[in-house]
């Protein structure tokens, strides 16, 4: 199947500094893509590109093939919030549809079934100015969506929300995926893309580090580690095989394991001289995952390097 938006090969240079350095990824129709890295990695900047606010020094993007950006087609959550003032909120959800040629008697309807929907009940005659801080983020959602976009770009959509009013967004995003929408997602709210998202692309200083489906990359990355409560000194447990790394706070161990051990034996050749009041194994978690990378803490760097 055509991707609804491929990425090929993405370089961008602000005065001196490269910011993205060959960036290349695709998102389909009906998936949710997370654009993820830490802060500075190039997400907005690729954003904006794929946006047309600026242009990439080389590289493609196309739409469905075409290199037109299809804005009608598009919504777009911008990192940066904000809306006009001194508007009411339904006079500026209407004005934006009909910029984007969507009829205005169904942006009506959609936009008093979507207030509903996100508890802005009679909201509709509130001006911008009168809203909270999410409660506008609510309605810059709302914008972003009401002219039944093929395409959704949503750049942190869940910060400054309530844990009530993420959930409604959580749910509403996974619908548009499932109405078949393509959808672009940047968070540093890795238990929500975790939870959300059906592939990833990870970019560190410029460069893709880690991109495909959740599965394969917690398979392919997320190692497993091992936690023990009980007093343990940490030359007990440092050389043991196939422990990479050891971290210990209070009477708490993790043993982080390398790749491919195979947990079981593992297990069965623990010294029986360790204290064990608890011990659990899980796989790391994309937190985690994320900050061996920002920190340059882990071994995926040299992977992505030679793959890169
Ligand atoms: N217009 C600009 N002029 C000069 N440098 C820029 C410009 N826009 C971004 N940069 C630089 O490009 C780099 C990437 O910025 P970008 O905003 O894309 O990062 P990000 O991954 O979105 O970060 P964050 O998570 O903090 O939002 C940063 O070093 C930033 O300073």
């Amino acid at each position: 199947m055509e991707p609804f938006l491929k990425v090929e090969d993405l370089k961008k240079t602000f005065k001196q500094t490269q910011v993205l350095k060959g960036i290349s990824f695709e998102v389909q129709k009906g998936e949710i893509m997370a654009i993820l890295g830490p802060n500075g990695a190039g997400k907005s900047t690729t954003i904006r590109n794929i946006m047309g606010i600026m242009y990439p020094d080389e590289g493609n993007i196309t739409f469905q093939g075409k290199k037109e950006i299809p804005r009608n087609k598009i919504g777009y959550l911008p990192e940066e919030r904000g809306l006009y003032k001194n508007v009411k909120v339904m006079d500026i959800l209407l004005y934006l549809a009909e910029l984007k040629d969507y009829p205005i008697k169904q942006a009506k309807e959609r936009a008093l079934y979507y207030l509903k929907k996100f508890g802005l009940e009679g909201k509709d005659k509130a001006s911008v100015e009168e809203l909270s801080k999410g409660m506008g983020q609510k309605v810059q959602f709302i914008a972003s969506i009401l002219h039944e976009p093929e395409f959704l770009i949503l750049d942190e959509p869940f910060s400054g929300l309530d844990p009530v009013s993420q959930d409604l967004f959580k749910q509403e995003i996974r619908n548009l995926a499932a109405n078949g929408t393509a959808i672009l997602l940047s968070s540093h709210q890795m238990n929500l893309v975790e939870e959300m998202c059906d592939r990833l692309f990870l970019i560190h200083r410029g460069q893709k580090v880690i991109y495909g489906t959740m599965d394969n990359v917690k398979k392919e990355y997320a190692n497993f580690k091992c936690t023990i409560k009980g007093k343990n000194r940490l030359e007990d447990v440092e050389g043991l095989p196939d422990v990479q790394r050891v971290e210990q706070s209070n009477e708490a161990t993790i043993l982080y394991l390398a790749k491919d051990v195979n947990v079981a034996s593992w297990i069965k050749h623990l010294p029986e001289s360790l204290e064990i009041n608890e011990l659990s194994i899980d796989r790391i978690s994309l937190h985690e995952i994320f900050i061996d990378i920002a920190t340059d803490k882990n071994m995926l760097r040299e992977e992505a390097e030679a793959n890169a």
